[in-house]
């Protein structure tokens, strides 16, 4: 982790050959390399900021979710099977069984496309100066590119897609099984949630929402937060990365070309740095400041996690208020603080009902 902070370049590069590239084609952010993805990752890292990226429009449409409801099938070996393997009648069973979920997440964007494509074709939807989403901003940039004369644009209906794929597989698996971490967490844990209501009420009087400027004033939330990213470590190794020279790590020769990870889970279960690694305290992170500078849920680099920002407003808005407005009872047994896939790609939680009482019943 560290080399990849000091040597972004030498690790800019992501590896992805195998079942990752199914779809994706080398199109897309978490996949593709090069100039496509520097065009890509700018796009959407300018254009998810303008919408409001971490700011207040985002903590709108944060709220407007919570208050509205208030697959891990593929092993790390399918990351290394060749796509044309995939491809290949001999495999066809087994593409359709690990995909199939994909492909309908790509379907549904490429529905939704064809369904905006339409509406501004008839009228019904008119993009207005900057747009009203990523899809209209998308489309002002094919626009621009088209009358700008550029030749052989990146920007186009399909790669639209993709990059809209993209931001859906890695926001929103991501988020959710970092959220339903947090309500094991805290099911085992009332008296954490004890002490969060009490900050929070203080914050909030009781008589409102916690909101992101609450920040500076909620620091044992943001100590659950982090302790919560920690024992979920969602991701135990970062996807994979591709060496652009020879160089050595940890004092050992590694060639270019070589394919190279970090495994993140345990960089969050050393026991020099986490005591008592395997309890859930959120106080350890207010008794050392420093700590968390050494929670890397998101990566590191020139390749880290593009939403971190809007996934620290979610997990730290929907953490805040479900404490806030529900005690949390379980349904059934209490789930313990244990992954169900410790050697999968993504550590998930066990599986578990919950049941969230109103506080004020
Ligand atoms: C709790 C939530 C999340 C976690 C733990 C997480 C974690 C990560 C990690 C570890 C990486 C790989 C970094 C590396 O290679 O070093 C990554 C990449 C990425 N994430 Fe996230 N992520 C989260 C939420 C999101 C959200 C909400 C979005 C979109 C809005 C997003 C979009 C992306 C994209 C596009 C990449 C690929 C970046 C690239 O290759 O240039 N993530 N994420």
């Amino acid at each position: 982790m560290r080399l990849m902070s000091k040597e972004p370049t030498l690790f800019g590069v992501r590896w992805s050959n195998g079942g990752q590239n199914i779809i994706r084609e080398g199109r897309g952010i978490i996949a593709s390399n090069g100039e496509f993805w520097q065009e890509h990752r700018r796009f959407a890292l300018k254009t998810l900021r303008d919408f409001g990226l971490g700011r207040n429009i985002m903590e709108e449409k944060i709220m407007e979710e919570y208050n509205y409801r208030s697959l891990e099938r593929v092993s790390i070996f399918d990351a290394f099977t060749p796509v044309a393997l995939f491809k290949s009648d001999l495999w066809k069973w087994r593409k359709k069984k690990l995909f199939e979920p994909f492909y309908f997440i790509y379907g549904m964007v490429q529905k939704g496309i064809q369904k905006r494509v339409d509406a501004i074709a008839s009228g019904k939807h008119v993009i207005s100066e900057e747009g009203d989403d990523f899809v209209d901003a998308f489309l002002i940039k094919m626009e621009k590119d088209k009358k700008d004369g550029v030749r052989d644009s990146t920007f186009t209906l399909d790669t639209l897609a993709i990059d809209l794929f993209d931001l859906w597989i890695a926001g929103q698996e991501t988020t959710s099984t970092t959220l339903t971490w947090a309500c094991v967490c805290l099911l085992n844990h009332p008296e954490v949630v004890k002490e969060l209501r009490m900050e929070l009420v203080d914050v909030t009087g009781g008589t409102r929402p916690v909101s992101l400027t609450d920040k500076p004033n909620t620091p044992y939330l943001t100590a659950t937060v982090n302790e919560i990213q920690r024992t979920a470590s969602i991701l135990n190794i970062n996807p994979f990365r591709q060496l652009q020279e020879d160089t050595v790590i940890d004092g050992q020769p590694v060639s270019a070309g070589a394919v190279v990870t970090t495994q993140m889970s345990l960089l969050h279960t050393n026991e020099a740095v986490f005591k008592n690694h395997t309890v859930f305290d959120p106080s350890r992170f207010m008794e050392n400041n420093n700590l968390e500078k050494t929670l890397m849920p998101f990566g590191i680099g020139k390749r880290s996690c593009l939403g971190e920002s809007l996934a620290r407003a979610e997990l730290y808005l929907i953490t805040g208020n479900l404490v806030l407005d529900f005690n949390f009872e379980p349904v059934g047994l209490k789930p313990e603080i244990k992954t169900a896939s410790p050697f999968g790609s993504m550590k998930r939680p066990p599986n578990y009902h919950i049941r969230f009482v109103p506080v004020n019943n």
